[in-house]
């Protein structure tokens, strides 16, 4: 009997090995090892594995995250092509189990299937076009972001050094929990003991966003081997982290309904609701429809906060680092607004030095390296031969994109010049490309400009050792940080 076993286990890692390795002519691919396929390879940071890998495999490779066959994108005539030209058959994400638990089985909008998708995104769509929401975001962002300076001042009259991260994890949590949620918290930095009601529930909001994004990001075997679906799916359903959330933004959703001026919506998911609301479709289970109004709910929490916080924390890190570019910056709004003391939005035009400046942090640290995966629905050839099974798990490798020299010269420098001369640099491709690209680049891009802008006019910010730089080596989690939990010294220009 054991030996039967152990004859039948063989045969089927054998089967498995040459399967994975035979399995795509058309691409080059690395070495894929039996169960594992090629996650092992990935490590601590996939999107540097993945970058190395294409220098040996190619601008578009093939490689195996356990059982699901991978093609990893690092070209962006490819990349075109797949998210859009054909964006019908690239439209879906693949379906994990860490996914499908956080997402009541992809009803949501970032891994929605394409029914729930294109449901979602009609009503993200329609919230978005309502002026009020307009007003609302522009002014939020406004007094935000007077609020993340006036929070900086506080360092600046005390002469301490302030260590970004969590102000702009605030600031960033802030805009969201307003945006969607009519909500704030303080920038006051506490300690654990003296954290009371709101500032506690928000370090363990912050807590179960990292723990989700840990398991959903390097490549977790049990999303990728489908006998062990059932069981991580089960687990994560009574244990995930995004439970916490979940629970948080329905309790926010019954108080929104309880509390509704259908004429006077506050937020983004007042609108939600009043959509609904005015949905005549008899065909729309009204319960589902409004678990998918909490979930876009939860995306916007899990999407945007940590992608902008972290995009200032670079932000800030690299004015610290080249003190020349941050006066160029500074000298571009003096001239324009010292009398006022704040930047305004609309004086984003009147600003060039600085746009470039905000889009080059943005390339050369791009806070979401490998973007969200997308999966074939049939199988296809592409316009240069390479063909793409059915089921093929597409990785868009935005930071290898941003860091290759075939679309930027000397991509390892931080040069914002580059977009003062050239204006097709396909930087934008830092929040994915076609119709399913990121569901908030405005609203972070206006709130990156108003934070970046005002932090500028009000402070100068340096590294605390004038001879030093604060490393720029980066830490992987679904979203990169900085792996130093770094500090600046930060004096006030009045
Ligand atoms: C610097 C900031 C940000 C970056 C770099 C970024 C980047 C991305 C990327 C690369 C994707 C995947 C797109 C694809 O599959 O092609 C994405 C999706 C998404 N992002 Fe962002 N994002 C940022 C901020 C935000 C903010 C502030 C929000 C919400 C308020 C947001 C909401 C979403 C949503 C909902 C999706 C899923 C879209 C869909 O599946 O239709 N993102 N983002």
């Amino acid at each position: 009997m054991l030996f039967l076993i152990t004859s039948l286990i063989i045969i089927i890692v054998i089967f498995d090995l040459i399967w994975k390795n035979r399995f795509n002519k058309s691409l080059k691919q690395p070495f894929a090892i039996p169960l594992f396929g090629n996650l092992h390879q990935l490590g601590e940071s996939p999107h540097e594995a993945l970058q190395l890998m294409s220098k040996i495999y190619g601008r578009v490779y093939g490689m195996w995250f356990g059982s699901r066959y991978t093609v990893v994108v690092n070209d962006m005539d490819v990349a075109r092509e797949i998210f859009v030209k054909r964006f019908d058959n690239f439209i879906e994400r693949p379906k994990l189990p860490s996914l499908a638990s956080a997402s009541a089985n992809f009803k949501n909008l970032a891994v929605a299937d394409e029914y729930w998708w294109k449901m979602a995104k009609k009503k993200v769509a329609n919230t978005f076009q309502k002026t009020q929401l307009m007003h609302h975001a522009y002014d939020l962002i406004h007094s935000e972001s007077m609020r993340f300076v006036e929070a900086l001042g506080k360092y600046s009259k005390q002469g301490e050094p302030v260590q970004p991260r969590r102000l702009c994890q605030r600031f960033a949590f802030n805009v969201i929990l307003q945006y969607a949620f009519s909500d704030s918290v303080s920038y006051e930095i506490k300690s654990q003991n003296e954290m009371l009601g709101n500032e506690r529930s928000l370090n363990e909001l912050v807590e179960s966003i990292d723990a989700f994004f840990k398991i959903v990001a390097n490549g977790n075997l049990c999303d990728f081997i489908p006998a062990l679906y059932p069981v991580y799916y089960s687990y994560l359903s009574k244990y995930g982290p995004h439970l916490k959330v979940h629970q948080l933004i329905t309790d926010v959703y019954k108080k929104h309904q309880e509390t509704i001026d259908i004429d006077n919506p506050r937020d983004l998911i007042d609108h939600l609701i009043i959509d609904s609301m005015n949905n005549t479709d008899t065909s729309i289970d009204k319960d589902l429809d409004q678990i998918q109004n909490i979930l876009i709910g939860f995306d916007f929490f899990i999407a945007g906060s940590d992608t902008s916080s972290n995009t200032l924390e670079w932000f800030i890190l690299m004015m610290a680092n080249y003190p020349e570019i941050q006066e160029k910056c500074y000298s571009e709004l003096e001239t324009l607004l010292k009398p006022t003391g704040q930047v305004l939005l609309s004086h984003r035009r009147e600003t060039p030095y600085l746009n470039a400046v905000i889009k080059e942090v943005m390339r050369i640290h791009p806070v979401a390296p490998l973007g969200l995966p997308r999966i074939s629905r049939e199988s296809c050839t592409l316009e240069n031969g390479i063909e793409i099974p059915a089921q093929t798990q597409i990785v868009l490798n935005i930071g290898s994109i941003c860091r290759d020299e075939k679309y930027f010269d000397t991509p390892m420098q931080f040069i914002p010049e580059r977009f003062l001369v050239d204006n097709n640099l396909p930087q934008h491709v830092v929040f994915g490309l076609g119709n399913r690209s990121c569901a908030g680049s405005q609203l972070a891009m206006d709130e990156i400009y108003a934070a970046a802008s005002n932090i500028l006019l009000n402070f100068k910010i340096s590294t605390l050792n004038p001879n030093e730089t604060i490393s720029e080596k980066e830490k992987f989690s679904l979203t990169i940080h900085p792996v130093e939990h770094y500090f600046v010294n930060i004096q006030s220009r009045k």
